[in-house]
C-alpha cells in the first residue's frame, strides 16, 4: 500500500458484498427511499418514480438525464456519460451516492415544473430533530457555559460542532450507526488539532471563515453557535456559511435549514436566543454570508472543484469542513493507509484547511501509527464507520 499521496490509494467503490460502501448502496439506499415515500401523501406519478428508482439503483444501470433536465451539462461534465450504462456499485462510491440523492429529487418533482417543485422530501425528519427535546437541552445546556472564561467557552463550542455531526439522519438509518460509544482504552478523538486551529484565529476581528456546514438539525445548530462565538470574541470578522443547494444525503442543510435553525436559536432563551440575534444582525451586516454552490452537492474530491470556489477559499483565513462526506471528498474517497500525512493529501487546497468529522466510512488519513494500532487492537476495523470516534485536522 501506498503511504504518501504521490501514490494515490484505490478509489472507494460499492461493489464489494459486506464492504461497508455496498452496504449503503444495497440497504441504505432503499431504506431512504422507504422513508421519504412513507413521510409524505405523494401522488401515483411519484410513487411509480420511486419504484423505478429502487428498481433502478440497486439492480440496473445508470442512465442518461433527460434532454430537458437544466443540470444535464454539469452531469456530463461531473462524468455522466462516462458512467451511463454501468452499474450503480462499479462506479465510484462518491459519485453514485451522490447520483442517487440527484435522481430521488427528480422522483418527488423537486425540480419542477409542477405543484412538488421545491417540496423538501426530508424536511419532516429534520424539523422533528430540531423542535426534539434533545435539542431544548442542547440550547439550555449554553447557559451553563455562561460562566467560564471565553477561550474555554469556545472551545467546548468547537467540541459542540464536532460531536453534533454524529446527528446525521442517513446514517441513523443504518444498522452500523447505532453502536456505543469508543472503549475506554482508544482515544475517542483519534486526531486532536484543535490547538492549530486556534492559532489561526487570534482575536483580530479580520479573520474570515469559511465554514463548509453538513447536517441541519442538530449538526447547524451548535455549527452557528459557534460562529457566533467567533464573530462575538473577534476571532473572525466575517464567516461564509455553505450549505447544499438542494437536498442531500438525507439530512445535509440547505439555506431552509439555516432558517429554520436561526428561527429555532432566536425563539429560544437565554444564550441560545443571544447567539441567534447576533447571527441575525451579521447576515443583515454581511458579517454572516449564505452560499449554496452547485459544486456542493458534486459527486467529485475538492481537487476539482471550479475557479470560483478555488478563490474563495483561498480568500479565507480558513476553511473548515464538517463531517463525514466533506472530509471524503476533500482527502479523495479513496482507502488511504491510516497513518499517509492529512497536509500531503490536501496540500491541493487553496489555503488553511481544517476537518471536523466524526469518523463514519472507511477514509482515514493523519493517524499517528500508535493510535492507529489501538484502534485496530479494540475494534478491528469498527472504528472507521462506527461514528464513535471523532478528528479535528488541520493543515496550514
Ligand atoms: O457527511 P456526514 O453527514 O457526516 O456523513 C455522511 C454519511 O453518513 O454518508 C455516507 C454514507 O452514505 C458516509 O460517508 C457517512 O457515514
Amino acid at each position: 500500500m501506498p503511504d504518501t499521496a504521490s501514490e494515490p490509494a484505490p478509489v472507494l467503490l460499492g461493489n464489494e458484498p459486506g464492504s461497508f460502501p455496498h452496504g449503503v448502496l444495497a440497504e441504505r439506499h432503499p431504506a431512504i427511499i422507504r422513508q421519504v415515500r412513507e413521510s409524505f401523501p405523494y401522488e401515483p406519478g411519484q410513487h411509480r418514480a420511486l419504484d423505478a428508482l429502487l428498481a433502478n439503483c440497486t439492480e440496473g444501470e445508470i442512465e442518461p438525464l433527460p434532454g430537458d433536465a437544466r443540470d444535464r451539462d454539469r452531469w456530463t461534465a461531473w462524468g455522466l456519460d462516462e458512467y451511463v450504462g454501468r452499474s450503480w456499485f462499479d462506479v465510484p462510491w462518491l459519485w453514485a451516492e451522490s447520483h442517487f440523492y440527484r435522481r430521488l429529487l427528480d422522483a418527488v418533482g423537486w425540480f419542477g415544473p409542477g405543484a412538488w417543485q421545491g417540496i423538501d422530501p426530508f424536511r419532516p425528519a429534520k424539523t422533528a430533530e430540531l423542535d426534539s427535546p434533545e435539542t431544548d437541552e442542547e440550547l439550555a445546556a449554553l447557559d451553563g457555559l455562561a460562566g467560564l472564561p471565553a477561550d474555554e467557552r469556545g472551545r467546548a463550542l468547537l467540541h459542540g460542532s464536532l460531536w453534533g455531526n454524529r446527528a446525521d439522519l442517513g446514517f441513523s438509518l443504518s444498522a452500523t450507526g447505532t453502536g456505543a460509544g469508543p472503549r475506554d482504552d482508544v482515544p475517542a478523538l483519534v486526531a486532536d488539532d484543535g490547538e492549530r486551529l486556534w492559532s489561526l484565529l487570534p482575536p483580530s476581528g479580520t479573520n474570515t471563515l469559511c465554514l463548509v456546514a453538513d447536517n441541519a438539525g442538530r449538526e447547524l445548530v451548535p455549527d452557528l453557535l459557534l460562529v457566533a462565538h467567533l464573530l462575538a470574541h473577534g476571532r473572525i470578522g466575517r464567516a461564509v456559511l455553505h450549505v447544499k443547494p438542494y437536498p442531500y444525503y438525507v439530512s445535509d442543510a440547505t439555506t431552509a435549514d439555516v432558517v429554520d435553525a436561526l428561527r429555532r436559536l432566536t425563539r429560544a432563551e437565554g444564550a441560545a436566543a443571544d447567539h441567534g440575534r447576533l447571527l441575525w444582525s451579521a447576515l443583515a451586516d454581511g458579517r454572516l454570508t449564505v452560499r449554496a454552490h452547485p459544486f456542493s452537492c458534486a459527486p467529485l474530491p475538492y481537487a476539482d472543484m471550479p475557479g470560483d470556489l478555488r478563490a474563495e477559499f483561498a480568500a479565507a483565513t480558513v476553511t473548515v469542513l464538517k463531517g463525514d462526506l466533506n472530509y471524503r471528498r476533500l482527502v479523495g474517497d479513496r482507502l488511504w493507509p491510516p497513518t499517509t500525512p492529512f497536509a500531503d493529501v490536501t496540500a491541493y487546497f487553496p489555503g488553511p484547511v481544517a476537518a471536523l468529522r466524526t469518523l463514519k466510512s472507511d477514509v482515514i488519513t493523519g493517524l499517528d501509527a500508535d493510535t492507529e494500532g489501538a484502534l485496530v487492537a479494540a475494534e478491528g476495523q469498527r472504528w472507521r464507520t462506527s461514528g464513535t470516534h471523532a478528528l479535528i485536522q488541520v493543515r496550514r
